[in-house]
């Protein structure tokens, strides 16, 4: 599923924080969404979720206006994994993870076990598969982080967006974390900080500063030590790691 964000702006108590956002997300591939604190990358995943209708512009999948479709139809089209995900449920893993499916199910639910194989699945991908009767309120912000991906999997999306998914994850699940997403066949759009994981493992990268694009494409073009510079106001060298077989970010003081 190809997504195309045209012209899209949003405004907020007078204030821009989307800008005139135009990108083209190829379908199938990872897109991270790189910029400071506070350039907009949460609001502009909150538009391309529907959450938010933009101000101007519009977001279309495959040629479809997300914010013309109905919330179910939506659903099965577009899944995000929040920032922060809820503390409150007083649910089981798997109980979390089926509520990825509410929007498959019929007008009057069926049998309990509809969608019992994309639930199984989406736990074995996140590899949460071995947590399934724990309670959501006991699990560490590593295993909420894993536990909304199945939720989000279990979906079954075209669309996945996430929002800093990485950010409770020690180094070894981040790297599986994006590996597994990478793999995934699905177009797939994540706000990241880091940027050497960013390089490692995205095809394409949107940089945000202040609500606007400063610039797009594939992450060899874009994951400069000079747009590093003059984005972040930090200096760094980027490099190609022939060991590592990938764009490495070191940054200096
Ligand atoms: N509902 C709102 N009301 C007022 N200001 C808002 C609202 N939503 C977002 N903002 C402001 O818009 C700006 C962009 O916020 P956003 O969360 O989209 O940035 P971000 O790039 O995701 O930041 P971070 O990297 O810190 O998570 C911030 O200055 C934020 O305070």
């Amino acid at each position: 599923m190809r997504v195309d964000v045209r012209g899209v702006g949003w405004d907020v108590d007078g204030r821009t924080i989307v800008d005139e956002v135009t990108a083209t997300v190829r379908p199938g591939t990872f897109t991270g969404l790189i910029g400071p604190n506070g350039s907009g990358k949460t609001t502009l995943l909150h538009v391309v979720a529907g959450l938010l209708a933009p101000d101007r512009g519009s977001v279309r999948v495959d040629g479809d206006d997300v914010h013309a479709m109905g919330a179910r139809d939506r659903a099965t089209r577009v899944a995000l994994l929040e920032q922060h995900a809820s503390t409150t449920l007083d649910l089981t893993v798997r109980q979390v993870v089926e509520l990825g499916r509410i929007p498959h199910r019929g007008r009057w639910p069926g049998r309990s076990d509809e969608g019992a194989e994309q639930v199984d699945r989406a736990l074995r991908l996140s590899r949460v598969d071995g947590l399934v009767d724990r309670r959501w309120q006991t699990l560490s912000g590593g295993e909420r982080q894993r536990v909304q991906l199945a939720r989000a999997l279990a979906q079954e999306p075209q669309v996945l967006l996430l929002d800093e998914p990485t950010n409770h994850l020690d180094l070894s699940h981040q790297i599986d974390f994006l590996a597994t997403v990478r793999d995934l066949e699905v177009t797939v759009v994540a706000a990241l900080h880091d940027l050497d994981l960013a390089a490692a493992f995205c095809d394409d990268l949107v940089v945000l500063r202040q609500g606007r694009v400063v610039a797009s494409g594939a992450v060899a073009d874009v994951m400069t030590s000079g747009m590093i510079r003059e984005v972040y106001d930090v200096s760094t060298s980027v490099r190609h790691d022939h060991d590592a077989g990938r764009l490495t970010v070191t940054w200096h003081r």
